[in-house]
């Protein structure tokens, strides 16, 4: 249970996928092919791994565990396409100069992590597929699985994001007590908000969801007068006593392009690293759970 310097293994909080057949149906869901270098996130036992090596040029494993790293480097140590590495992935710095995939079951308590760095990234993947927790992929992947989220809107002008398939729990060993799905996370050769105001739009929708209270009207004082608020919600068909997550993603993005034009520079100041903000709170926020989390199982 516990390793030499008396903490839990990482590899006993984790579930692993079961099934060999199963992970043959999610490569072939995928578009990984011969030409793609790909990067797994946590490798575990290789169930993964030993397909996903056999369908890429070039895949680079990350495994945090060390045992489970060393059982890796054995269990493929013949094998000239593939880069076994020992550590935090997200500590790993991505690859800046070619395309790559992700294909992985994450773990479930650095989500949020591992998702806001492969986006943020300066060339983030091509495509992502992960197994994750259900609610979590609804909350990313907003409608129509679920309302729009601050995280489906912050991503959605620059990913298509689908979840591909729902799997059971006993998919997995052990059994979690939760849900799982298999998604996608594609980056759009066409992005919805173009690169120049990319900033202003992670700040706005940052500074909204950030803001306290429960509609619109509320949401949205500090950089839409009254007035505004009411020409906008006939112009754009919601109505101001609204959640900010009633509005569908498209409805946003016509409420973001009113912002550029019809909103003062004064008010637009006042938004203004919403987004970096939020994730430093994030990041605390995680760091605390990881650190709580590993409390409890102790
Ligand atoms: C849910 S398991 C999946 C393992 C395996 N791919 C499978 O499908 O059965 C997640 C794996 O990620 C590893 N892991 C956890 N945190 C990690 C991190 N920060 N960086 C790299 N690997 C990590 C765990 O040790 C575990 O092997």
């Amino acid at each position: 249970m516990f390793n030499k310097n008396n903490q839990i293994r990482l590899k006993d909080s984790q579930n692993f996928l079961r099934s060999k057949k199963l992970v043959t149906e999610l490569i072939e869901e995928s578009n990984i092919s011969e030409y793609n270098i790909v990067i797994e996130i946590g490798g575990g036992k290789g169930i993964i791994t030993e397909q996903l090596v056999k369908r890429c040029r070039r895949l680079y494993v990350i495994e945090y565990d060390f045992d489970l790293y060393k059982s890796l480097k054995d269990k493929f140590y013949d094998i000239k396409n593939i880069k076994i590495i020992h550590g935090d992935f997200l500590e790993f710095k991505l690859p800046v100069e070619y395309k790559y995939k992700i294909f992985s079951s994450i773990p479930y308590n650095i989500t949020a992590a591992i998702l806001s760095k492969l986006t943020s990234a300066t060339n983030p993947p091509e495509d992502i597929y992960i197994v994750v927790q259900r609610e979590a992929a609804k909350k990313y992947a907003g409608n129509p699985y679920n309302r729009e989220s601050m995280q489906s809107l912050l991503l959605k002008p620059y990913f298509d994001i689908n979840i591909i398939r729902n799997l059971k729990r006993t998919d997995f060993k052990p059994v979690p007590s939760i849900d799982s799905v298999f998604m996608c996370i594609k980056r759009r050769e066409n992005i919805l908000v173009k690169k120049d105001w990319k900033d202003l739009y992670l700040d706005f929708i940052a500074y909204i969801f950030s803001n306290i209270g429960k509609d619109m009207k509320s949401r949205c004082k500090g950089i839409f007068s009254y007035k505004q608020m009411k020409r906008l919600s006939n112009d754009i068909g919601f109505q101001i006593t609204d959640s900010p997550t009633c509005l569908s993603h498209e409805q946003w993005l016509k409420v973001f392009q009113y912002y550029i034009i019809g909103v003062s520079d004064e008010k637009k100041e006042r938004i203004n690293n919403a987004y970096l903000n939020l994730i430093k709170e994030q990041n605390k926020i995680d760091k605390l759970y990881r650190s709580r989390k590993l409390t409890k199982e102790l």
